[in-house]
């Protein structure tokens, strides 16, 4: 008590502008030795700082420091408000959850105390007008909890913002909350699923603020706004379906919430649990947390210590807070630079597969954005690609004023150059990382590298689109369960090769099989095998590496006529002649009418009798795939403008030229099945069912004969 008192008499002998840079500072209360410009000018800020060294010195050699008081009351009526239909839902669900983790409220609530503390800073920071509009600008940024066993009770108070009453019944009676948001969502496409599938969506998201019902019987919230001359309030709620608010006495500025804890949930009004909990997870909150009245967490902001000097333990633990995520990081970029902006980054890649949360673009960045201590946002947007999402971590710019507001911060230039310099030292790393620890990085590519290709097919710089393409990874023609990169593939070229080669397909053995390859294979030209869905259209958008072209097999194959002539000259050994194929073209071309835009001879061909080339294969093919399900086949074959392309030394092609006069209406049923065929083998029929009548003809008609 004696200890309060006399820091409640320094504070108050400050001058004013002098406390209000003291509730600017960053509430760590760890020196920053910078000056830092405040609403009020600047340069008390050594002075202020010393004074805050010399009050956390006593605090913290007195030991104890509180300001839970079992002092408030409600006074007056009060009034009856119901929750938000969804927000009854989330209560009933979460009320009657057997979650297994039920201490991550403690984190959720010690977050929106956190927050609120922020908030406060922030605003005050940049309002010009700071010390008039909000009251006691100089009392001290904290969070306090208490537990109390005998009463059943745990008790989280913070100086932060607080909340009118308009703001506690919008925040505290409907879903504002993101992660809250997704949850619902969640539960009703599952039709509210199982128990387990439940307690997976509350781990994967939180709920907030009502995550308290999880333990508690009855909540009573205590607050008043920062704003100058705001009431004190109180809500009150056992969760079920409608929650009270009356004017209250004896409430400080910040929220104080009381959880009176279910009888099965006694353990969280022990000091004990509680303390274990906070270092779990809330172990670097930005401001002081004192448990019982001492301080519990850590608050050094270890993203300005020296890399060699964190350890691993360190870097788990705050991993583990700011990805709010239980595993540990797979890689740590932790890094300086001054040039050509100043930069403190410590950035995670997470250990878990990404969840399907973190695969939509609408998730949230994980990179929170300070300057000098001072949180500016927590994920902040822009400040690095959307594909690079799944990061976790803190940037640190002293180059960042810090009155910036946050809807400056969306499209500051500023933050273009942090996010340019943040990627491309990203994507070093990355490439670090694949030299010096291959399997690690192989590991992360099959885990993340869909984010990649999403970095390559959304950039808009065909060198950052290049940088993104060097950590891709392919199995290539040349050798099975290997792959390479594409600068590796560039290098094992022969000379006066042009282009890169890629083909995609299902797996190794349909690749090899594929009629486009055959002439490459022959050739002896290694081409990259693209197994996962959306690679081609990744190559197909990359467009070029290192000035060469990429091309895929197909159009390959339809680009090169030189080949063809020759074949129409009739060169080609156990052809068809000229005149032959001369007859045959047209014949067949009349008969695929409406279907193929053009017939030609290839000489491309070995084994097979024909191919189907379009003008775009992987973008025809992922078409098919998405959007030709409610077109005409008539339409569908105008918009591909297939081409027939033949082999006129295969048997097959032989024969069906002599049937044209033997047997048309044979040669027509296997002109049509040839070309469906080559269909298939083009990825061009999204259900090769359709075949299965044409192909039954045709086979009763050669039967016929026999
Ligand atoms: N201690 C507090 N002080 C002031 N306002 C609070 C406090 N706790 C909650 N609130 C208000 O209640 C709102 C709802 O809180 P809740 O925890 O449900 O979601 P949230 O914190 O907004 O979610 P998210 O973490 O996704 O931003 C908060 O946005 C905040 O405005």
């Amino acid at each position: 008590m004696s200890i309060v008192n006399g820091l409640f008499r320094v504070q108050k002998l400050m001058r004013p502008s002098v406390t209000l840079a003291r509730c600017l500072l960053p509430a760590t209360g760890h020196l920053s030795h910078r000056t830092i410009s405040t609403p009020r000018g600047v340069g008390h800020q050594r002075w202020v700082t010393s004074v805050n060294r010399s009050l956390s010195t006593k605090v913290a050699e007195e030991g104890y420091h509180s300001i839970i008081r079992d002092q408030e009351k409600g006074v007056g009526s009060s009034d009856k408000h119901e929750f938000q239909a969804e927000t009854r839902m989330l209560l009933d669900i979460v009320a009657r959850s057997l979650y297994s983790d039920k201490e991550v409220f403690v984190r959720e609530l010690v977050s929106n105390a956190s927050d609120a503390l922020e908030k406060f800073r922030f605003l005050v920071q940049s309002s010009p007008e700071g010390a008039n509009e909000y009251a006691e600008c100089d009392r001290a940024l904290e969070i306090h909890i208490g537990t109390n066993k005998q009463d059943r009770q745990l008790t989280l108070q913070d100086t932060g913002i607080g909340m009118t009453r308009e703001e506690l019944i919008a925040n505290l009676g409907t879903i504002a909350r993101s992660g809250s948001k997704h949850f619902i969502e969640q539960l009703k496409e599952s039709g509210r699923g199982s128990q387990e599938n439940v307690q997976n969506i509350i781990g994967q998201f939180g709920v907030g603020f009502y995550s308290a019902f999880m333990v508690a019987d009855r909540v009573d919230v205590y607050t008043r706004s920062a704003r100058t001359g705001s009431p004190g309030l109180k809500w009150s709620s056992d969760g079920s379906g409608t929650f009270e608010i009356q004017e209250a006495e004896g409430v400080a500025i910040g929220t104080k919430i009381v959880i009176h804890l279910k009888a099965d949930c006694r353990e969280f009004a022990d000091e004990d649990r509680i303390r274990e909990v906070i270092r779990r997870y809330s172990n670097f909150v930005g401001s002081p947390i004192f448990l019982n009245g001492k301080q519990a967490n850590q608050i050094q902001p270890i993203w300005l210590m020296e890399p060699k000097q964190v350890t691993p333990e360190q870097h788990n633990e705050f991993y583990r807070f700011v990805g709010n995520t239980f595993d540990t990081p797979r890689f740590t970029l932790h890094y300086k630079t001054d040039v050509p902006l100043s930069i403190r980054a410590l950035l995670y890649f997470p250990e878990g597969k990404p969840g399907l949360f973190e695969m939509s673009r609408d998730a949230d960045g994980g990179v929170a954005l300070y300057t000098r201590k001072v949180l500016i946002q927590s994920k902040t947007e822009n400040l690095l690609p959307k594909w690079l999402r799944f990061l976790k971590g803190v940037v640190d710019s002293e180059d960042i004023p810090l009155n910036l507001s946050r809807e400056l911060l969306q499209n500051s230039s500023l933050i273009r150059k942090l996010r340019i310099a943040l990627t491309n030292r990203t994507l070093r790393f990355l490439h670090d990382r694949s030299q010096k620890e291959p399997e690690s990085y192989d590991k992360f590519y099959r885990d993340y590298g869909l984010f990649l290709k999403e970095g390559i097919v959304t950039s808009q710089e065909q060198q950052e689109k290049e940088e993104i393409a060097k950590l891709l990874r392919f199995e290539t023609s040349r050798e099975p369960n290997r792959t390479v990169s594409l600068p590796e593939y560039c290098q094992g070229q022969a000379e006066g090769q042009k282009d890169i080669y890629y083909l995609a397909a299902p797996n190794r053995t349909l690749a090899e099989a594929s009629p486009y390859y055959e002439s490459l294979k022959k050739r002896g030209i290694e081409v990259l095998f693209c197994y996962e869905a959306y690679d081609e259209l990744v190559l197909m958008q990359l467009g070029m590496f290192l000035g060469k072209n990429l091309i895929s097999v197909e159009k390959e194959m339809r680009r090169s006529d030189a080949s063809s002539t020759a074949d129409q000259d009739g060169l080609l050994e156990g052809s068809l002649l000229k005149t032959q194929i001369d007859e045959l073209l047209p014949w067949i071309k009349q008969r695929l009418a409406g279907k193929v835009s053009n017939v030609k001879t290839t000489g491309k061909l070995d084994s097979h009798p024909c191919v189907v080339t379009v003008e775009e294969m992987a973008a025809a093919r992922h078409f098919i795939k998405t959007q030709s399900h409610n077109m005409s086949e008539e339409n569908r074959y105008a918009l591909l403008q297939p081409q027939f392309e033949i082999n006129p030394k295969h048997p097959i092609i032989k024969k069906l030229h002599k049937l044209t006069t033997s047997d048309p209406e044979l040669a027509e049923l296997l002109a049509n099945q040839l070309f469906s065929n080559a269909m298939v083998g083009a990825g061009l029929v999204d259900d090769p069912r359709m075949l299965l009548t044409s192909m039954n003809d045709l086979l009763q008609k050669v039967l016929d004969k026999h």
